[in-house]
């Protein structure tokens, strides 16, 4: 069992690091391959995923990725970014359902940015789409007849693009409470009015998924008054984005969000996927140790699930990590003191 291990920058590499243990922990025949990704890899190679990179992906059963981003290369052309080898990644690999689930761990409650009352009942599962909308339509930046700069960038989505991923929104509703919320802006835009139509249609084969909708503005109030009324919401790649960075802060902090991003392909072991917290390189708190690595050790826990078909192992992965918790052992995201690594090692004692 292969997986490819692409830290990256910032907070990458150190949050990167504790899921790597916690994996090498396991009583699992798992060979580890590295690549370079992102600032670092254009440090290295002039590229942010350069061919290499990509070599060892395919090579592998399954990725490991921690996060990109380097404010030294803000400036750079955007396809020399950092941040551009993760959409990279994740369109040349055919990666276009990208799930983030947000659950309240017991004893977060009061680090939640609801009342506990409200942030107590959080279950729910972000099924964003991930290989088209805004980030991948055509764009660029052109001067108008009377000078001025004016940039551009084209949202749309295809029939097909918006069917695939409400398939795995109505499939993953039916195997969890059987409530399905699809978000859009289909009051104002067209990609969502066809989104909806789409979502509808699909939903004809679920009759036993219970399908809603809301505008995006009101289920980015809804997620705040109410997030206990979610089961899967399924959305786009911009409204996914977003709102799961809100979601995680009614489940306590951005560093124990984990995410899949799954495709069509199949390997010995189960489905090829990209497993990565959904945070990026934090440059504020980079390499003072204190990142929270539970989102990444949790995606680890997510790519034993879903590519390897190791169940048991993630099991005990996820419960090691529900115990640190319960048991105080907290990072500065979550109000305590504990460093990257002693929240690795706190996680590793409880396997
Ligand atoms: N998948 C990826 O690689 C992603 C990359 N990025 C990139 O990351 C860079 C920084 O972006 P930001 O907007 O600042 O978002 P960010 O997610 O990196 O950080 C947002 C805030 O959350 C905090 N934070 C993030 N992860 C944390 C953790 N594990 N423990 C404790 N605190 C944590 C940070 O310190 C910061 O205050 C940018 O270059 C951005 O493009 C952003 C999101 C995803
Ligand atoms: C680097 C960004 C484009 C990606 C992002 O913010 C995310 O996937 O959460
Ligand atoms: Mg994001």
């Amino acid at each position: 069992m292969k997986i490819a291990v692409f830290a990256g920058d910032g907070i990458g590499p150190e949050v990167t690091e504790q899921a790597v243990r916690v994996l090498q922990h396991l009583p699992l025949p798992l060979s580890l391959l590295v690549g370079d990704v992102g600032g670092y890899a254009y440090q290295r190679h002039g590229h942010p995923l350069p061919e290499e990179t990509l070599a060892c992906a395919a090579e592998a059963d399954a990725i490991l990725f921690g996060a990109v981003g380097d404010p030294r290369y803000d400036q750079l052309d955007r396809h020399l970014r950092p941040e551009q080898a993760v959409l990279g990644l994740r369109k040349a690999l055919g990666l276009f359902a990208n799930l983030r689930p947000a659950k309240m761990f017991g004893g977060m409650e009061s680090a939640s940015a609801l009342k506990p009352a409200i942030a107590g009942a959080i279950d729910l599962l972000i099924v964003r789409e991930l290989n088209g909308d805004i980030y991948f339509g055509k764009k660029g930046t052109e001067r108008t007849a009377s000078g001025l700069r004016r940039g551009y960038d084209v949202m749309s989505y295809d029939e097909s693009e918006v069917r695939r991923i409400a398939i795995i929104g109505f499939e993953a509703a039916r195997k969890r409470q059987g409530r399905l919320c699809s978000i859009d802006k289909a009051n104002v835009l067209e990609t969502s009015q066809l989104w909806r139509d789409v979502v509808i249609e699909t939903g004809q084969d679920y009759p036993d998924v219970t399908l809603s909708h809301l505008y995006v503005d009101n289920a980015a109030m809804q997620l705040v008054r109410d997030p206990g009324q979610f089961d899967v919401i399924v959305t786009g790649n911009l409204f996914g984005d977003i709102l799961s960075d809100q979601a995680s802060m009614c489940v306590g902090s951005i560093g124990l969000l984990a995410s899949a991003s799954l495709g069509e392909r199949a390997t010995e072991h189960g489905t090829f996927g990209l497993y990565e917290p959904i945070h990026g390189s934090a440059p504020d708190i980079a390499g003072m140790g204190i990142a929270n690595p539970l989102a990444a050790i949790l995606s680890a826990a997510d790519l034993l699930r879903h590519s390897l078909r190791q169940a048991a192992a993630a099991d005990q992965v996820e419960r090691a990590v529900a115990a640190t918790l319960r048991d105080g052992v907290l990072g500065r995201d979550l109000g305590g003191d504990a460093s990257t690594s002693q929240i690795g090692d706190a996680v590793l004692e409880r396997l």
